[in-house]
């Protein structure tokens, strides 16, 4: 019987394992590609067997936690961006654990935020000590689709995650280019949602109606990092100004005077760019609400496998 618990935080495009000791840290981090297996128990065993032939000892482990990119609602899990479709009652049984625990990413993400010390996350805009204690905090992440979510206060130190899914919710555009924008994705998708934009695909549509170009998400990074490609740059830009107002609309609707993070793995592939970017003011600039927003500090999650802290904490909480 092992004593090491199995995470999982599982994205439409990669699959990051870890082993940990009850209360310790992670052992053995390994970032798996979805796409090269046909079911989740095929790359739950691949990393198994890998992790066993480095020394680990991985037979009879009990207790498991997965965060997974889609509503959990019941048994049967359905991936959005990626075919995986599985029983979490089956996948418990196939892989002989007594506990199984499945999330939404984004709520283990964000149970992990109240955590994440100065070392974690990195501050956009705002001041640190503006953030209110004890009050709500919001979190949008791009990836290969558009995590949004949060943590309310549940008295006691403890925080309940917002399991919602706020990625698919309207876009709205704030000036004539983004009309543009919308104009164009509605011919595509009928409802255009915050998610159609701000992720790897809604980086790469961004860049198809304004440069007329179509090129991969990580190539117009590139291009735009290192100065080659100046309608590259213009998309990046887009892309974070839309993401200032998106993050804008999560912070006035929760109430997110404890803070607004920004995670997922886009953002910190922009690097400077971000920073440059509109941003900031674009999360300010809500009207009369500008005030309000100014005072909530914004931060870019920096910690490389917070999902992973955040299901973590949620297995300590489920198993005894
Ligand atoms: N350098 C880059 N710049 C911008 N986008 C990139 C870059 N490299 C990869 N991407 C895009 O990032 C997305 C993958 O994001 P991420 O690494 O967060 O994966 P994920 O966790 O599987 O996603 P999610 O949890 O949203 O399903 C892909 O759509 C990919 O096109």
């Amino acid at each position: 019987m092992s004593a090491l618990r199995l995470l999982a935080d599982i994205g439409g495009t990669n699959a990051r394992f870890a082993l940990q000791a009850p209360g310790g840290g992670f052992a053995d981090i390994e970032v798996l590609a979805c796409r090269d297996y046909d079911r989740i128990d095929d790359a739950i065993a691949a990393y198994l067997a890998r992790a066993a032939a480095r020394g680990l000892p991985t037979d009879g482990i009990r207790h498991a936690a997965i965060a997974i990119a889609n509503p959990v609602e019941g048994d049967v899990v359905s991936m959005t961006n990626h075919h995986w479709r599985f029983s979490i009652a089956g996948l418990r049984d196939a892989c002989a654990f007594t506990t199984l625990l499945v999330v939404n990413d984004f709520a283990a993400l964000a149970q992990a935020l109240p955590h994440l010390g100065t070392g974690g996350r990195q501050r956009i805009g705002g001041t640190d000590s503006a953030a209110v204690e004890g009050r709500p905090i919001g979190l949008i992440g791009p990836g290969t689709g558009l995590g949004v979510s949060g943590v309310v206060p549940a008295g006691g130190g403890r925080w309940i995650a917002l399991a919602g899914e706020g990625g698919h919710a309207s876009f709205a555009p704030v000036d004539r280019d983004e009309m543009r924008l919308l104009d164009a994705l509605w011919e595509e998708h009928g409802h255009v949602s915050a998610e159609r934009l701000l992720s790897g695909p809604g980086l790469e549509a961004i860049h198809r109606v304004l440069a007329g170009e179509r090129l991969a998400a990580a190539d117009i990074t590139a291009r735009a990092l290192d100065g080659s490609c100046a309608a590259c740059r213009a998309t990046v830009d887009a892309f974070c100004a839309i993401l200032g107002s998106v993050a804008g609309n999560v912070a006035l609707t929760l109430g997110a005077t404890g803070g607004m993070y920004v995670g997922g793995g886009i953002v910190p592939r922009l690097g400077p760019l971000f920073h440059a970017s509109a941003f900031r003011a674009r999360f300010e600039g809500k009207g009369r609400l500008q005030a309000y927003l100014a005072r909530i500090p914004t931060w870019l999650v920096t910690e490389p496998y917070p999902a992973l802290r955040g299901v973590a904490a949620l297995l300590d909480a489920a198993t005894p």
